[in-house]
């Protein structure tokens, strides 16, 4: 059967050390999540691959269904339910931005089931208002660098050049988890006025080397006060992997992706010995580790609406809902519900 609707969104890294909440980056590690056939409204089934896909086969523990559930009731419009399949790569609750993209994912299937008339900015507003910060949401929605403020209600976003093909991000990635939430409360209320001054300078730096192609700024511009000194605790070999893969020349720069327990380097030149520095760290405190060489210069989500998704939204908006004999058919060319297959 084809989907009626396809997506792909990219993982992404968050804050790069001194934009707390306010930078990120895509980069080319890919979900896919597929809209098969639609349902009555608020009924849903998932048949999940990949990363976490028994904790992700619950359509009530499946976050692309809760953001598209709270997107409908922020538009004040009804949706259908859906069967979704997704095929999820980006490691959950590692720190790569695995919640924005099923968030991106939620309020863009919203869009196109309801027909309502957002534009990028509403959606923009909408992914954030369910990820709490917009520093994930905006480069998975828009691809590549973005600067983005929220203050709650509005948001403004800049796009800022991809990194060069000569720049490449290495991300360790541990087989630990450290969930945003978790991560978020062990910052301190308050912060000394002089580590705040030191952000500011820092991020302002770090957006402005960016845009001007200064790549050996990143290690100032990337230095942070705000978060990283309290997270690197959180989790095994924290404390010492930056010291280490630092000294390493091609390493321009390193930081906690998003909340962490991954660690992104920005490299020039090769890339092994930086990812070996990294996993090794892993391994010496105990913690098995996987890496990633990726293009910091990802495109972000892309739908694919086929040509029966018309037909479909009409069939199930019809008073006598959609035909039991077609969803009979459907349902046993399809399998069974929750299905779940290659698991890690
Ligand atoms: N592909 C997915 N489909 C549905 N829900 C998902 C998916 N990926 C993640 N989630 C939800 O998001 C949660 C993880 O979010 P969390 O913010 O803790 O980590 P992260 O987004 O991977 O890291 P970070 O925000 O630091 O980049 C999962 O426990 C799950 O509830
Ligand atoms: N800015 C967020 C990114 C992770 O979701 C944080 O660091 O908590």
């Amino acid at each position: 059967m084809n989907p009626l609707i396809t997506l792909r969104v990219p993982a992404t890294s968050a804050n790069l050390g001194s934009g707390f909440d306010a930078i990120g980056m895509a980069v080319s590690l890919y979900n896919i999540f597929k809209v098969m056939e639609l349902r009555p409204e608020g009924e849903y089934e998932v048949e999940a691959h990949g990363e976490g896909c028994r904790e992700l086969s619950s359509p009530k523990a499946n976050l692309v269904i809760v953001a598209y559930e709270e997107t409908c009731k922020r538009w004040n419009v009804k949706g259908p339910g859906f069967s979704l399949w997704c095929h999820n790569i980006i490691p959950l609750c590692r720190g790569l931005g695995s919640s924005a993209g099923a968030v991106v994912a939620g309020v863009l299937i919203a869009k196109y089931l309801t027909g309502y008339e957002a534009g990028e900015d509403e959606l923009l507003r909408a992914m954030t208002v369910i990820e709490g910060h917009p520093d994930n949401v905006a480069p998975c929605y828009l691809g590549g660098m973005v600067v983005s403020c929220w203050d709650g209600q509005d948001l403004r976003y800049v796009n800022l050049p991809a990194l060069p093909p000569e720049v490449l991000c290495v991300v360790a990635v541990p087989d630990e988890r450290v969930k945003t939430s978790d991560a978020r409360k062990a910052l301190p209320k308050e912060v000394p006025f002089g580590d705040a001054v030191f952000n500011v300078g820092r991020a302002a730096l770090l957006t402005a080397a960016w845009a001007t192609g200064k790549w050996d700024y990143l290690k100032w511009g990337m230095d942070d006060k705000l978060h990283q000194p309290y997270r690197s605790k959180l989790f095994s070999g924290g404390e010492v992997i930056f010291s280490r893969v630092e000294a390493l020349p091609e390493c321009l720069s390193v930081a906690i992706s998003g909340s962490g327990p991954s660690v992104i380097a920005l490299v020039k030149g090769t890339t092994h010995r930086v990812a070996e520095a990294m996993c090794r760290t892993f391994t010496e405190h105990g913690v098995r580790s996987q890496f990633f060489v990726l293009d910091g210069s990802a495109q972000g989500a892309r739908v694919d609406i086929s040509m029966e998704l018309k037909e479909a939204l009409e069939a199930v908006n019809s008073p006598a809902g959609p035909s039991s004999e077609i969803s009979a058919a459907r349902a046993g060319e399809q399998g069974t519900a929750n299905k779940a297959g290659g698991c890690r």
